[in-house]
């Protein structure tokens, strides 16, 4: 499904709907495991290379590095020649440096890998999300995917950056080393054997349980941050309501929550210690006994039984890391399968190959702000510039329900009309079906004639500028957030749109002029300033159709005429849609459209529609605050 798993519940009937289908996922088939970011490991072939030679130097030194105690002992101290001893301690400590030179290496490689191959995946993911159509994010809620990105790819980093190699070298030390043991000692290899489970088993299960509670602690602290960045980002209302003692009861409870897991985790970490020490200090005893015997019976050296100690003691430590990181292994193939699926996810609006044709010439359009070329044909005079056809259309997520139901009409180049409907008429679905985040079940819509299917997806939403009714503004500077309709336009360009739009006398006043960060969700502009700063974006846009929803809520006379005039520098020359709800507007639109319910009841001039259309007679009433009898 489309879901990432993160929706469990979805309606049966969307899995009938034939547009819905596509936007599901193949999650069940193909599962990808581990191996499917081998790709991203690919443009590392040599650093991969190189961290394995680095892996087999150390592990090969870690195993030598028992045979060179057996050296230094036995030929060292037990010789008696200071000579023996000091040669034996340039063996032992030649095995040293590589051993620490190749570990140096290892994990500079290995961790490098893990970050690199992650920072890569995060690019990629979020590359791809941005193509992914409008509908994908109502089935996956963004801040879900925001926090499966970031869980998942911190689990492949620590599993490519640490446990991957963890394993690697685990096995190659745990077959070694019984090779080692069983060479160098039959009887007390099986000894050994025997006893490993016996220190491995109830270490790995405090072991776990330890991870389980680390887990849940992780849980209970990302609880008291959530709590915080509420309180903080809300403190105003936390302050008007008073909710201050409230508010800290609540947080203190919830810090006493996550002390309480810790508690619990740092306890079984402690059980951990005491049973690691015990019982495998009990083993190496046990082994001391057995092996001691035979070296007073002569069976064996010194040396030998204290390299024999070093083995068990790097088997034992191999068979605990490897069943450590089995089950990270795991948990990283789930991370990968999911974050593969969202790289698989392909958008359901794709856009065509044709080129989205020249608009033809208006009259009064200026020839400067006229950028897709001219076509003066008598065909591209008549055909309407944008045409719906039985236009058609449920939202996927409401696919019972029609939004828009067999809508027909044209707009000719020049001509500025307002829609006007009932709240939840289907205006502002209209403008994301020309916007193409959506596509309509049945029915076209054209520009000049074609499809818009048929065009290159950004060169046709280059054809329209957007004023929403809530201007999206980032926390970045002034010149940042209007040059996002933009990104060539100079400074001068930007400041020109500005000041076309009655921005940049405001601008001016604040703080850095242009260079004024405005806030997280541009809290510093007032609602009239916002919109002129949406203006500015569509005039840097330079798009031959505007699409205008007004703002509802009321600007003082002052805003409102400021707005209104940098709306009129906007509209010359440009084919505009806008979603009306200011007398003016509709009084300055060639023609009004009126939607109900998703269906045009009714088109004509503003004293047109006052005469012939009851519903219209009542929206100017209430919206326009037009008395009836105009
Ligand atoms: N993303 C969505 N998924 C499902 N249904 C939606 C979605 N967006 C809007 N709708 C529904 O579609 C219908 C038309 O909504 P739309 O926003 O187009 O109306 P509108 O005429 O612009 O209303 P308003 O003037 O209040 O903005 C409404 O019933 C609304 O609930």
């Amino acid at each position: 499904m489309t879901q990432l798993d993160i929706n469990q519940e979805k309606p049966a009937s969307r899995d009938q709907d034939p547009h819905h289908q596509q936007t599901t996922l193949d999650s069940g088939k193909d599962k990808p495991g581990l191996n499917a970011f081998l790709p991203f490991l690919r443009p590392y072939r040599l650093q991969v290379i190189y961290a394995l030679i680095a892996l087999v130097i150390t592990a090969g030194a870690m195993l030598s590095l028992g045979k060179g105690v057996q050296f230094l002992i036995d030929s060292g101290l037990a010789s008696g020649s200071e000579a023996d001893l000091t040669k034996a301690l340039w063996i032992f400590m030649g095995l040293v440096i590589l051993l620490g030179v190749g570990s140096f290496c290892r994990f500079f490689l290995v961790s490098w890998l893990g970050e690199r191959v992650v920072a890569d995946i995060r690019k990629a993911i979020f590359a791809h999300l941005l193509t992914l159509s409008p509908s994908f994010f109502e089935d996956n809620s963004p801040s879900e995917i925001q926090s499966r990105i970031t869980s998942d790819t911190t689990l492949l980093q620590s599993v490519i950056g640490s446990s991957l190699s963890i394993a690697l070298r685990s096995s190659l030390m745990l077959v070694g080393g019984i090779i080692f043991l069983l060479v160098m000692h039959f009887k007390l290899t099986l000894i050994l054997l025997v006893c490993v489970p016996f220190v491995v088993i109830p270490v790995l299960y405090f072991g776990r349980r330890v991870r389980r509670l680390s887990r849940y602690s992780q849980d209970e602290i990302a609880n008291v941050g959530r709590y915080l960045s509420q309180a903080l980002r809300h403190i105003k209302v936390v302050q008007a309501f008073t909710h201050e003692k409230h508010d800290e009861q609540r947080f203190s409870a919830a810090v006493e929550q996550a002390f309480a897991v810790s508690v619990k985790r740092i306890l079984q970490r402690s059980w951990l210690a005491l049973m690691a020490i015990l019982l495998s200090m009990s083993g190496i005893g046990i082994m001391l006994w057995f092996g001691g015997k035979d070296v007073i019976s002569g069976a064996i050296s010194a040396g030998d039984l204290a390299s024999f100690l070093f083995y068990s003691i790097v088997v034992a430590g191999a068979v605990t890391a490897l069943s450590e990181v089995m089950g990270e292994l795991q948990r990283a193939a789930g991370a990968t399968e999911r974050i593969m699926e969202l790289l698989n996810e392909r958008s359901v609006i794709v856009g065509g190959q044709q080129p989205v044709p020249a608009v033809p010439e208006s009259k009064s359009m200026p020839e400067s702000q006229n950028t897709v070329g001219v076509n003066n044909s008598p065909e591209a005079q008549t055909t309407p510039l944008l045409t719906l056809q039985d236009v058609t259309f449920r939202y996927p997520t409401r696919p019972t329900t029609a939004v828009l139901k067999h809508l027909n009409f044209s707009i000719q180049q020049g001509e500025t009309v307002a829609l006007v409907g009932p709240s939840g008429a289907g205006k502002s679905t209209l403008f994301e079906l020309l916007l193409r985040f959506y596509d309509p079940q049945q029915g076209q819509v054209r520009f000049s004639g074609q499809d818009i299917k048929t065009f290159d997806l950004g060169a046709w939403r280059q054809q329209l500028a957007l004023v929403p009714q809530e201007t999206a503004l980032f926390d970045q500077s002034v010149t940042d957030n209007l040059g996002y309709a933009n990104r060539d336009a100079s400074e001068n360009v930007i400041q020109s749109a500005a000041k076309q739009s009655n921005a940049h006398e405001f601008i001016q006043r604040l703080d850095k002029a242009y260079e004024t960060r405005l806030g997280e969700d541009g809290v510093r502009l007032s609602g009239g300033q916002r919109q002129r700063i949406a203006i500015a974006r569509a005039i840097l846009k330079d798009a031959p159709i505007l699409l205008l929803d007004e703002a509802t809520s009321a600007l003082d006379a002052q805003s409102e005429h400021m707005v209104q005039a940098a709306l009129e520098q906007l509209m010359i020359g440009r084919t505009t849609l806008v979603i009306a709800h200011r007398l003016a507007t509709v009084l300055n639109a060639d023609r009004i459209i009126v939607l109900d319910q998703g269906e045009i009841i009714a088109q004509g001039t503003h004293s047109e529609l006052l005469e012939t259309c009851a519903l219209y007679k009542r929206l100017a009433d209430l919206q326009f605050g037009e008395p009836s009898a105009n």
